[in-house]
């Protein structure tokens, strides 16, 4: 396994970048790591052991994915950009443990890619799709076990958000019933190339093997989270009924459930969302 230079340092990038001719796409989300230490703060936090499979998203010119595989895992990595190719068949060359994919992540059959039980995502995600992303691995239901994502500051405190706050909203219920989510250090601009106009934060979502409550219907229960949040400021009876409750069930749900509809979505436990998605699902 080859032991090379890093490349989360400034000097070594911005020559990589030349050598290549290459200027970052701003459409592309492309902000590279020059922090060795966030990338050594990213692979600790994923817990990457000798033998683990990875898969990360966006690898851009290979700066995360050295750290990984210098860890020992198997990485498939998954880029978009075709120009970024024939820079990570060189930044890696001789790294015998890692895989590069030509493709969108949002389009590509990840299981075609990784034929595991179970294996873990590492990425420094390109923030204009990153819940589109997160969503998508969590929906499909794929054998991840954990995933350790740099995103916005403010992505991650929606994620991680408790109700109550301006924060809580249906990402953060989404995110919760899949997984627990923990953040796990903030990120400053300074720390990529060019330096994004956010702080960054990294993320760990520890994937459930048991969903944290029991429901009726899954469709239902996120279906009441979007009605829910779809309209923040107003009531729970108001927003359910804009969701589609009938007038008649309305209060016989919510008596059922055990919540006023006077409360607003923000203020609902996961717990109390998932009373009201199994109240309506029996009465309907
Ligand atoms: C924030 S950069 C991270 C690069 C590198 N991992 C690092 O940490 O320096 C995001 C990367 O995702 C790639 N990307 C953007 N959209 C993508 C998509 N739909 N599928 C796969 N990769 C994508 C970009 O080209 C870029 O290389």
């Amino acid at each position: 396994m080859a032991i090379k230079p890093r490349i989360a340092q400034k000097d070594v990038t911005l020559h990589i970048l030349k050598t290549f001719g290459i200027h970052m796409s701003k459409k592309l989300g492309q902000n590279f790591l020059i922090d060795d230490n966030v990338v050594d703060g990213i692979v600790s936090a994923a817990k990457v052991a000798e033998g683990d499979t990875v898969l990360e998203i966006g690898p851009g010119i290979g700066t995360l994915t050295q750290g990984l595989a210098e860890a020992g895992a198997h990485v498939t990595a998954v880029e978009l950009d075709r120009r970024l190719l024939d820079v990570l068949g060189k930044t890696l060359d001789g790294y015998d443990n890692v895989k590069v994919v030509h493709g969108d992540i949002l389009k590509i059959d990840i299981s075609q890619e990784i034929n595991k039980e179970k294996y873990k995502v590492v990425a420094n995600l390109p923030y204009y799709i990153t819940t589109p992303i997160i969503m998508k691995l969590l929906e499909d239901r794929l054998p991840i076990e954990l995933l350790v994502t740099m995103v916005q500051k403010e992505v991650a405190e929606r994620m991680a958000a408790k109700p109550g706050g301006k924060e809580y909203g249906a990402l953060s219920v989404a995110v919760q019933y899949y997984t627990e989510p923990e953040i796990m250090f903030i990120v400053p601009p300074k720390a990529f190339i060019p330096a994004p106009a956010v702080e960054s934060a990294v993320i760990r979502c520890t994937v459930r093997t048991e969903p944290p409550v029991k429901l009726e219907s899954e469709k239902m229960f996120f279906r009441v989270v979007k009605a829910a949040f779809a309209q923040r400021r107003k009531t729970l009876a108001n927003t359910l009924k804009a969701g589609g409750l009938e007038k008649e069930l309305l209060n016989q749900v919510l008596a059922q459930a055990g919540i006023d509809g006077m409360r607003r979505g923000e203020q609902l436990s996961i717990e109390e969302f998932a009373a009201i998605a199994n109240a309506w699902t029996n009465l309907k």
